[in-house]
């Protein structure tokens, strides 16, 4: 299995020490600051055989990490990934893992320089340390949100929980919903914009949709001791999200709003750096959507349909919901 980490392609020349010894070692780099992040990815909690490929699993298990270093503006630099494998997974099967994560390692410029390696009785575990950097002050915070403020989100929500859907009730249906399986098994981190974010002078709040983005916008609100009004209609929706939602009967907003792993971010802004940031998004082609403002008062979060104003659940994905 060891063998599996030999050969690779650095993206960086501050590697001291690579992979082989007792750690790694890495050369800082000069006037920044570093970001540190981990995140999980457990088999039957993440994901299931029937719902990811083992590539697929890699991909994501990186993108789940690149997505909190974009949410505090950081350039991902080097990762270590800790797996516990049962003895029902194969070789080639971990290999496939490695494959997928390496892909999205080369396309973001991370070089992986360590890990460990055990078995386990329980289910597949990986969990990946992700480190970046970021200039010296201007890492992204929940808490930088102002009365004023515009909120935005990149992409699309909803998506990803469409995808799931599919996979889990109507798998012979996948080919006919593409983007949306794609939403689930291979997302992918906005980490330009949030790096435009953290340089832009702003001091825009930043936070990554993992939960869902009511979840997010509540971290917001609390954070910053405000309230977010978001306007539902503004939520930016696929029409394959809401063709399968009416197919399943289930209402589109909640998927958005509640299902999670959309890898996207929600912040705040001045009315002047959402004019500029708005900008910069469309010459990197990327969507970027105005879906509320940021208000004083009790730190909530309000949404706002057909002109109401109600009080938007503070629920989004939670691993210990049953305890
Ligand atoms: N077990 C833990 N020990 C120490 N710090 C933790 C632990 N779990 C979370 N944290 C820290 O708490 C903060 C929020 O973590 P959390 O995992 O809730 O956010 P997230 O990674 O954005 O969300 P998600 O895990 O749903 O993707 C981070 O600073 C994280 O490093
Ligand atoms: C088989 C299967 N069932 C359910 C889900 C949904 N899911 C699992 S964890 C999570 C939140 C993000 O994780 P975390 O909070 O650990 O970052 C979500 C929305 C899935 N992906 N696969
Ligand atoms: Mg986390
Ligand atoms: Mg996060
Ligand atoms: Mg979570």
């Amino acid at each position: 299995m060891r063998s599996l980490l030999k050969g690779r392609s650095a993206w960086s020349d501050r590697i001291e020490v690579d992979i082989g010894d007792d750690a790694a070692v890495v050369v800082p780099a000069p006037e920044r600051s570093l970001v540190m992040t981990c995140d999980t990815m457990v088999e039957t909690v993440h994901f299931l055989r029937q719902t990811m490929s083992c590539r697929d699993i890699g991909w994501k298990l990186l993108t789940s990490n690149l997505s909190d270093i974009a949410a505090m503006g950081g350039t991902p630099t080097f990762a270590l990934l800790s797996i516990a494998v049962p003895f029902s997974w194969q070789t080639e099967e971990i290999q496939e893992i490695y494959r997928g994560l390496y892909q999205c390692a080369d396309e973001n410029r991370v070089t992986l320089v360590g890990g460990d390696t055990v078995s386990t009785p329980g289910p597949l575990t990986l969990s990946l340390t992700l480190l970046g950097e970021v200039s010296p002050g201007n890492a992204l915070r929940r808490s930088s949100a102002k009365p004023g403020d515009v909120v935005f989100v990149t992409g699309t929500v909803g998506d990803s929980a469409a995808g799931l859907y599919l996979l889990l009730h109507h798998p012979q249906l996948k080919e006919d919903f593409p983007t949306l399986v794609k939403a689930h098994t291979r997302p992918a981190a906005q980490v330009s914009i949030g790096k435009w974010l953290a340089e832009s002078g702003f001091n825009p709040a930043c936070d990554d949709i993992s939960d869902g983005i009511a979840g997010e916008a509540w971290e917001i609100a609390e954070a910053s001791g405000v309230k977010l009004v978001i306007e539902q209609e503004k939520l930016p929706l696929t029409a394959a999200c809401k063709e399968v939602a009416k197919m399943a009967e289930m209402d589109p907003y909640e998927w958005a709003w509640f299902g999670g792993e959309d890898y996207q971010l929600i912040g705040t802004i001045r009315p002047d750096g959402w004019q500029q940031l708005r900008q910069a998004a469309l010459e990197e082609n990327i969507l970027i959507t105005a879906i509320g403002r940021v208000e004083a008062g009790e730190p909530c979060v309000e949404k706002e349909t057909a002109g109401k104003r109600m009080s938007l659940q503070q629920k989004g994905y939670n691993h210990f919901a049953d305890r």
